[in-house]
């Protein structure tokens, strides 16, 4: 039973759901990092929200792990790289707190407007300070949207609904989407003049770390207001509380910060400075649909082999897992017998799928034969790792689609190339489960790649197969199934041979000194 460990504050469904889907859970929030080292080893799964800081290091520990699920959107608490070396899978849930997320920054905007935080605390103080708190209205002000994404384009929505004018900076929003979200597309210098209000709803990124720096908070509009709900890292804090300081920035809202828990800030005490504990996508609605999806999805993946919201694998539906197994078994296996037998530098990888193998998702079919060629070379390969790894290499992957029945219902081709020429073999599935190879390097063979066996390319000539035999049977091989093809009488013959026992280094070179043997070396699958 697969083991599962939620290590951050959870909706109490996610367990619920873990456990009705055969998913062994422990519940154990708050651990040091150490902590969590000590343990990560016993789990195939682990459940998380932005507290838990999925590290390197804790992989390394992690030696059973097959997938991290983030309780929300942000994951830039786990090194993705990482995780993706080793082979663990990383999902989101990448709708689930977006309403709430809006809603909060639309909250904290209202807090700055009419500076509710610091009114409240007067007035419970007895003070009743009624003109010491004079507000701006939103109606009619500028609002501009840094990120336009799930998140912003809600905040655009709520935003018109106050009469709002939007405007947007986001590289990615096509002028098509700023139409149908009624906002302003504009550059991020236009924004930082024209806002009145601005907020962020951007990841943290290499190209969104300090988007509001010092020397763009000075291009902000004297009086800016400014909220961020995204991520700490966006603002410069320092600058900001510069800004404050000199009243050019009129109030900030933050829910997040660079460190977190921030429990203490040089911001904090700043007149017009509201903060809230990165609390953007704590409502109940929010925590119980990230807390469902989250466990559906690492359910259905530890149970079924579905992927849903993968950040670093393409998705695979729970109804598509069952029907594309036997594939990737296939896929596998062919990619294991390239690696096997083709020398030297792989420069590229063509994946050919044709017939009924066509009508499938092709990138599981992808990511399996990778991983059957590259576990040739190391254990710690799978589906998820290979295509990084095979990037790495400077393999190019082209995957084509023949939707045209050929011989069989069902193909699946690989064809590597090598600095010998290209090498190419197929494979079908026999009553649409079992893998069976129909075709090695222009031959016709037919075999069931398995276990361990032995391949031969010899002179088609009369004899050999009695010299081969007593050659095994003297260094006490017991030969399984034995499968033979070849180009034409007398020409060049393949012998697939499936043998009980692992073939030596030795025999496989005793069997090569046989007359008219060109190759012969072991597999393993
Ligand atoms: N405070 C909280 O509790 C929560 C915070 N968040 C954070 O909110 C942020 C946004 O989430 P979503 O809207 O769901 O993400 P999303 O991926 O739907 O949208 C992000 C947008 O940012 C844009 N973007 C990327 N690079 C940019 C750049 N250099 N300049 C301007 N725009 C850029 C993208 O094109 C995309 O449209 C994430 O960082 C997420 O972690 C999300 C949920 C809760
Ligand atoms: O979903 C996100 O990106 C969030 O930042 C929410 O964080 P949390 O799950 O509340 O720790």
């Amino acid at each position: 039973m697969p083991k599962v460990l939620i290590s951050d504050k959870m909706d109490p469904k996610a367990a619920q759901i873990f456990r009705e889907r055969g998913v062994e859970v422990d519940e154990i929030t708050g651990k040091t990092p150490e902590e969590l080292k000590a343990i990560i080893g016993e789990y195939d799964g682990l459940a998380i929200r932005s507290s838990t800081k999925v590290t390197q290091d804790i992989l390394d520990a992690a030696t059973n792990l097959k997938v991290v699920g983030r309780a929300g959107i942000g994951v830039d608490n786990v090194d993705i790289p990482a995780a993706s070396a080793r082979g663990v899978v990383v999902m989101n849930t990448p709708f689930g707190n977006s309403i709430t997320t809006a809603e909060h920054a639309i909250a904290l905007m209202f807090a700055l407007a009419r500076q509710l935080p610091e009114a409240d605390a007067s007035t419970q103080a007895g003070k009743w300070e009624k003109n010491r708190f004079m507000g701006v209205e939103l109606t009619a002000k500028t609002l501009g949207l840094i990120g336009a994404g799930n998140i912003g384009s809600i905040v655009a929505d709520r935003a018109r609904g106050l009469k709002m004018k939007v405007v947007a900076f986001d590289p990615f929003l096509t002028p098509e989407r700023a139409i149908e979200m009624g906002v302003e597309k504009v550059e991020l210098d236009q924004l930082l003049a024209r806002a009145d209000f601005i907020t962020l709803h951007t990841p943290l990124t290499d190209q969104t770390r300090n988007i509001l720096s010092a020397e763009n908070l000075a291009k902000t509009k004297k009086g800016v207001r400014i909220i961020n709900c995204a991520r700490g890292g966006l603002i410069d804090e320092a600058a900001l509380k510069q800004g404050l300081d000199s009243g050019h920035i009129a109030g900030a809202a933050l829910d997040v910060f660079v460190n977190e828990p921030a429990k203490e800030s040089p911001l904090f005490g700043t007149p017009n400075f509201v903060s809230t504990p990165h609390l953007g996508a704590s409502t109940t609605e929010a925590q119980v649909n990230v807390a469902i999806q989250v466990a559906e999805q690492m359910a259905d993946y530890l149970v079924s082999g579905g992927v849903t919201n993968a950040l670093n694998m393409p998705s695979l539906s729970a109804e598509e897992a069952p029907k594309l197994k036997p594939y990737m078994a296939l896929a596998e296996k062919l990619g294991s017998l390239v690696g096997q037998l083709a020398h030297g530098a792989l420069s590229s990888i063509s994946i050919e799928v044709e017939g009924a193998a066509a009508e499938l998702n092709q990138k599981p079919i992808t990511g399996a034969v990778l991983a059957g060629l590259m576990r040739v070379h190391s254990d710690t390969v799978n589906m998820v790792n290979a295509p990084f790894l095979a990037k790495e290499r400077g393999l190019e992957v082209r995957e084509v689609r023949n939707e045209r029945e050929g011989d069989y219902h069902t193909l699946v081709r690989v064809t590597v190339r090598t600095e010998a020429g290209d090498r190419s073999v197929a494979g079908t599935l026999f009553g649409n489960q079992a893998p069976r190879l129909v075709e090695l390097f222009g031959i016709k063979v037919e075999a069931d790649l398995a276990g361990h066996m032995l391949y031969i390319v010899n002179e088609d000539a009369p004899g050999f197969i009695g010299r081969l035999g007593t050659t095994l049977g003297e260094a006490g091989v017991n030969i399984g199934t034995f499968h033979l093809g070849r180009r034409q009488a007398g020409g060049e013959a393949i012998l697939l041979l499936s043998v009980d026992e692992p073939v030596t280094p030795e025999l496989a070179a005793k069997v090569r000194s046989l007359p008219g043997v060109r190759t012969a070396m072991a597999l393993a699958f």
